[in-house]
């Protein structure tokens, strides 16, 4: 196997303490290298540092497994359901169907566009409302305009911000990120904790039940919209992918509702597309007010860019975005200086390889260091700052096909939303940026900052902003 750090017997090393996942690594592979072994708990990590590599081993046939993770399996519900957390036979009919109806329903082209303005016309208007010349925590109405973009995909459903179904299940999700990122990791890696502990000690440390809670929850909130969805649809005019879904599958238990297994996989996908299709999108643009309130001059740059282009009078769109691509570069050194997902999702290898000459066992996690590509002192010039510049060339033309910049990942099981994401961003951002100017109230002083203990998410601190009107 790659040279590395195996810890002790049985045990392995427990993970870093007072390190980000990612300093960790950085130190790993100062010692041993751009592909090492390390092992924590039970499990063995093979880890890739180099951005040349990761693309090599990211689309590789038999590194595009899920590792049997506890805490994947919850999100399955112990079965095998939707795509991220699945592989093998489920994994590419899921992803195959999702594909293909996101793109159907305009991810990526422009029928979408109006849908997304329409969110954008009214997240504005209601921190124009709520948030003007006050400190205010923008948090509840972005994440709103994010989940309803892809819900009305899904569902044909929306909510109003503040609406206080969708309150509560924000904050839900924001315990069970928790207790996934943090907590959960140490069954993750020590798995037989879960068979040797009494269920009310693994509750008493990790909140197995609240987490299954949460989940239960989601589900019968599917639940009820695939059966709203059964009463009213009609074959010939379906309109969004649960009846899509219902005329692919036409099978049906003795109630009239779907059969267990493909009940199951709706669930699922509907579970991710509302966890990862609105938490990632969403703490993106959070990432990028935080980040333009702690670089004025770019936030000034940018909006004086957009002022030229796009008159008053409208909300910008998608056929602007060629002629601001100091915005669109601004945007991607957001992706890039956030590294949301620092490590990518973990990927297990599903066969014995030889890969770059190392015996990779058919088990073993597989993970990618993408912020430490993204944070490359030796490749981005200036690394730990936000600096458009980095996308752009000596002529201030888009150059947005970097190397070591792998926001969504790469390879085979490269993010599913990343056009829609690209979308929203784009949409949603260029619509804030056009009506508000954005400061930090009096006195306080904004930071970066995420939590170091956080193993998937590099989430943004909470953070209260002031918005000013511009026009
Ligand atoms: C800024 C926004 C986003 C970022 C940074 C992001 C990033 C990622 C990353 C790093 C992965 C892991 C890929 C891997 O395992 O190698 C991923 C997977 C995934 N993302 Fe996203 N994502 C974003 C938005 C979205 C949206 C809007 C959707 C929904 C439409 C979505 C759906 C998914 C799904 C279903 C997967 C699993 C793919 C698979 O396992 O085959 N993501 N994303």
């Amino acid at each position: 196997m790659p040279p590395g750090s195996f810890g002790w017997p049985v045990i392995g090393e427990l993970p870093p303490r007072k390190l980000s996942l990612s300093e960790h690594m950085k130190n790993l592979s100062r010692r041993y290298g751009n592909i090492f072994t390390t092992k924590w708990g039970a499990r063995t990590f093979v880890v890739f540092a180099d951005f040349d590599l990761i693309k090599k081993a990211f689309q590789h046939p038999d590194f595009q497994g899920r590792p049997d993770f506890f805490s994947f399996k919850l999100l399955q519900k112990f079965g095998r359901r939707g795509v991220a957390f699945t592989d093998g036979a489920e994994w590419s009919e899921n992803r195959r169907f999702l594909l293909r109806q996101l793109k159907s329903l305009g991810m990526g082209k422009t029928v979408l566009e109006d849908s997304i303005q329409q969110e954008a016309s009214l997240l504005v208007g209601h921190l124009e409302r709520t948030c003007l010349d006050k400190p205010a925590v923008m948090d509840c109405a972005i994440n709103t305009s994010v989940v309803n973009v892809i819900w009305q995909m899904f569902a044909s459903t929306r909510y109003e911000v503040g609406d206080s179904e969708i309150v509560k299940y924000f904050e839900d999700m924001d315990v069970l990120i928790d207790i996934v990122q943090k907590r959960m990791f140490f069954l993750d890696i020590f798995p037989v904790l879960t068979n040797v502990l009494p269920k009310f000690i693994l509750n008493m440390f990790v909140d197995v039940k609240l987490a299954e809670r949460y989940l239960q929850k989601l589900t019968r909130m599917s639940e009820d919209k695939i059966r709203e969805h059964l009463a009213s649809l009609d074959p010939g005019n379906p309109r969004d992918v649960i009846d899509h879904f219902l005329l692919e599958k036409p099978d049906r238990d003795s109630t009239g509702y779907l059969t267990e297994h493909d009940a199951d996989q709706l669930h699922g996908m509907m579970i991710e597309m509302f966890m990862a299709g609105s938490e990632t999108t969403s703490s993106t643009l959070r990432w990028m007010v935080l980040l333009l309130t702690i670089y004025p001059d770019v936030q000034a740059k940018a909006q004086r860019c957009l002022d030229e282009v796009v008159p008053l009078t409208r909300l910008p769109c998608l056929a602007d975005k060629p002629q601001l691509e100091y915005v669109d570069a601004m945007l991607l050194d957001v992706l890039r200086l956030s590294s949301l997902v620092p490590t990518s999702l973990i990927h297990g290898s599903t066969s014995d390889v030889v890969f770059e000459g190392y015996n990779i066992p058919k088990g073993t996690c597989l993970l990618v260091c993408s912020e430490l590509c993204q944070k490359n002192k030796s490749f981005w010039e200036k690394p730990d700052q936000l600096y458009p510049e980095h996308f752009l060339d000596e002529n201030g033309k888009l150059d947005g096909k970097k190397e070591n910049f792998l926001p969504f990942s790469i390879g085979r099981r490269q993010c599913l939303g990343e056009s829609l994401a690209r979308m929203e961003l784009f949409l949603f951002a260029t619509a804030i940026l056009q009506r508000f100017k954005i400061e930090a109230p009096e006195g306080a002083r904004l930071e970066p900052k995420t939590d170091p203990f956080s193993t998937v998410l590099n989430l943004p601190v909470k953070f209260e902003v002031v918005l000013r009107k511009r026009i």
